[in-house]
C-alpha cells in the first residue's frame, strides 16, 4: 500500500527482546483516535498534555478483552518530538505482549512506521534540521563519551548555526551584488562589487577550511580509529588485543599461526574509540588458509589509521620483522617490543635506529605489563595532534558533510579564480550561489526525496 507522510504511524521504540518495560509509539493526526479505541481508563480528552496515565489496553476486535496493564503518555502537537500528536504506550516488556499491542494499534488506524520515520517527521515538520537528524543516529551509535559529546553538540544545533550563519553572509553579499548590477550608481560599482565578493569568498573559505580541519578527528570519533595489530606469528598480538579489551576474547596459544582470520573489536581507549583489528601473523605462509589470512593482514595495514607493530624481544630480529618494518614505514605506527619478561635477545639499539625512539614501547603482554603505557601512547597520538577547535566546539563528523564542505570550498575557489581572470560579476555570482546551495544541503535547506530515503533508512525502527 502507498504510504504518505500524513499517515498516522506506529512502532516499537524500545529494543526487541524481553525487558522491564517496552514502548509502542504512535504519531500523527489520528494518534488520539487510535488510543481512545484501545484504552480503558481515564478520559484521555480531559487529561493535560505531557502527562502519563494509568489504564489498560483492550482489543476491540476481541470483545474489548484486556490485553495489558499500561501507562499511556499523551503529548499534543506541536510541542512533541515529531510536532504531531504523539502517544506512547508503556507496556510490560515481553516480546509477545509488545507485538500484540502493536498489532492492535495497527488494526485501529495506524500504519507501521518506516525506520527513522519519527525523526524524519521531526525534520519535515521543521523541529530539527538535517544535520541534527543525523546527529540523533550518531548519538545512538556513539561508542565513547567523546563520540557522544560530538553528536550531542551537533544535535544541539551548533553545526547548523555555523552553516546558517555562513549562508546568511553569502546571501547578503549576493543581494548587494544584485543591487549593484541593477543600479550601477557609480562608475566603479563593478569594482566595488568584485572587491566585496572576493573578500567574502576568502572569509567564508577560511571558515570552511577551519571546519574541515576538525573532520579527521570527527571521523575517528564517529567510526573509530582503525587500528591493526601486526607482527610475526606468536609474538603476542592476540595477547595485546586481549589486554586492551581487558578480557580474553582472542584465542592465545603458543602455536604460531593461531589467529587465522582477522578479528575486529571496538575498544574505548581514554575516550578514543578504536576499531582494533587482530591479524594473522605475517610470514611466508606455507598453507593456503594461512596465506589468505596474511594477504588480509597486508590489506588491513593499508586501510588502517594506526598500526601496532609487535616484535618479539626474546628473539633476534628476523627478515620478516624487517619486511614488516618496511611495510609499515609510511603508516602511523607504534612499535611494541613484547615479551620483555624473557631474556632480551633483540638488538634494541638497532630497532631504535630503524623506527625511532619516540614510537617505541616495551611490554610483557603475558603479565599485562605495559598496557597503560600503550593506552597513553594511543590516546596521545590522537589528542596531541591538537583537537582543532572551532566556535562552540563544532566538529564535522559526517562524510556527507565533509564532501559538501569540499564542494562549497571549491565553488569559492571558482569565485576567486573568476575574479582574478576578470570574469563579469554576474557570472562570478553563480559560483557564489553554488557555494550557498552546497552549504544548504548540510542543514537540509535544500534536499531531495532520495537523500531523505537514503539517510533515514539507516535509522533503527521506532526512532
Ligand atoms: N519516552 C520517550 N523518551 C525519549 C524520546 C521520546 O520520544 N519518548 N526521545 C525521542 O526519541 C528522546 C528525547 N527527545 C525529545 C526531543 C524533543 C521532544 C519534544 O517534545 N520537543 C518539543 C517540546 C519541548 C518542550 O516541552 O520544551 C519541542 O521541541 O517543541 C521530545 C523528546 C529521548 N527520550
Ligand atoms: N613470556 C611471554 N610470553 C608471551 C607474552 N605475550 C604473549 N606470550 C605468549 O606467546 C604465545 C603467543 O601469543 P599470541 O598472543 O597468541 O600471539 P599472536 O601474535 O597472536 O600469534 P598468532 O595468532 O599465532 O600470529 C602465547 O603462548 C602467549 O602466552 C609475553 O609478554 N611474554
Ligand atoms: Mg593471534
Amino acid at each position: 500500500m502507498e504510504t504518505t507522510q500524513f499517515d498516522t504511524i506506529a512502532a516499537i521504540s524500545t529494543p526487541p527482546g524481553e525487558g522491564g518495560i517496552s514502548i509502542v509509539r504512535i504519531s500523527g493526526e489520528y494518534a488520539f483516535k487510535v488510543i481512545k479505541k484501545i484504552y480503558r481508563g481515564k478520559n484521555l480528552d480531559k487529561v493535560a498534555s505531557d502527562t502519563i496515565n494509568y489504564g489498560h489496553i483492550i482489543d476491540p476486535k476481541d470483545h474489548n478483552s484486556e490485553v495489558d496493564e499500561v501507562m499511556v503518555s499523551i503529548m499534543r502537537a506541536p510541542k512533541t518530538y515529531t510536532r504531531e500528536d504523539v502517544v506512547e504506550i508503556n507496556c510490560h516488556g515481553g516480546l509477545v505482549i509488545t507485538n500484540r499491542i502493536l498489532q492492535i494499534v495497527l488494526s485501529n488506524g495506524a500504519r507501521m512506521a518506516h525506520p527513522g520515520e519519527f525523526t524524519e517527521r521531526a525534520f519535515l515538520n521543521g523541529r530539527i534540521d538535517l544535520s541534527q537528524s543525523e546527529a540523533v543516529m550518531d548519538l545512538i551509535e556513539a561508542k565513547t563519551d567523546q563520540s557522544m559529546k560530538a553528536a550531542l553538540n551537533q544535535l544541539d544545533g551548533n553545526l547548523s548555526h555555523l552553516i546558517k550563519n555562513l549562508r546568511h553572509q553569502i546571501l547578503k553579499v549576493l543581494a548587494n551584488v544584485e543591487v549593484n548590477i541593477d543600479y550601477p550608481e557609480y562608475d566603479d560599482a563593478e569594482t566595488m562589487t568584485t572587491k566585496m565578493l572576493l573578500s567574502k569568498a576568502r572569509e567564508v573559505k577560511a571558515s570552511i577550511q577551519q571546519l574541515l580541519k576538525t573532520a579527521k578527528q570527527g571521523k575517528i570519533l564517529r567510526n573509530g580509529l582503525a587500528t591493526s595489530i601486526v607482527g610475526r606469528p606468536n609474538v603476542g598480538k592476540s595477547s595485546l588485543l586481549n589486554n586492551l579489551l581487558h578480557e580474553d576474547k582472542a584465542i592465545v596459544t603458543n602455536i604460531p599461526g593461531t589467529t587465522r582470520d582477522v578479528l575486529e573489536e571496538y575498544v574505548n581507549v581514554r575516550g578514543v574509540p578504536l576499531k582494533l583489528i587482530d591479524t594473522a601473523g605475517i610470514r611466508d605462509a606455507k598453507n593456503q588458509i594461512e596465506k589468505m589470512g596474511v594477504d588480509r593482514s597486508k590489506k588491513s595495514i593499508k586501510s588502517s589509521d594506526l598500526v601496532l607493530l609487535v616484535l618479539n624481544a626474546s628473539e633476534p630480529l628476523t627478515d620478516e620483522d624487517m619486511k614488516l618494518i618496511k611495510l609499515t614505514d609510511h603508516s602511523k605506527r607504534i612499535v611494541i617490543l613484547n615479551k620483555t619478561d624473557l631474556p632480551i635477545k633483540v638488538d634494541v639499539d638497532k630497532i631504535k635506529q630503524l623506527v625511532g625512539e619516540k614510537d617505541l614501547i616495551t611490554t610483557a603482554a603475558i603479565k599485562s605489563n605495559g598496557t597503560e603505557k600503550l593506552e597513553n601512547k594511543i590516546a596521545n597520538l590522537f589528542f596531541d595532534q591538537g583537537i582543532e577547535s572551532t566556535q562552540n566546539n563544532v566538529m564535522v563528523t559526517n562524510a556527507r558533510h565533509v564532501s559538501l564542505l569540499h564542494k562549497a570550498s571549491d565553488a569559492l575557489d571558482d569565485v576567486m579564480k573568476g575574479i582574478h581572470e576578470g570574469m563579469p560579476v554576474d557570472l562570478v555570482q553563480i559560483d557564489m550561489k553554488r557555494c550557498w546551495k552546497y552549504l544548504g544541503e548540510i542543514t537540509g535547506d535544500t534536499y531531495t526525496g532520495e537523500l531523505l530515503d537514503q539517510l533515514f533508512s539507516q535509522f533503527c525502527l521506532g526512532k
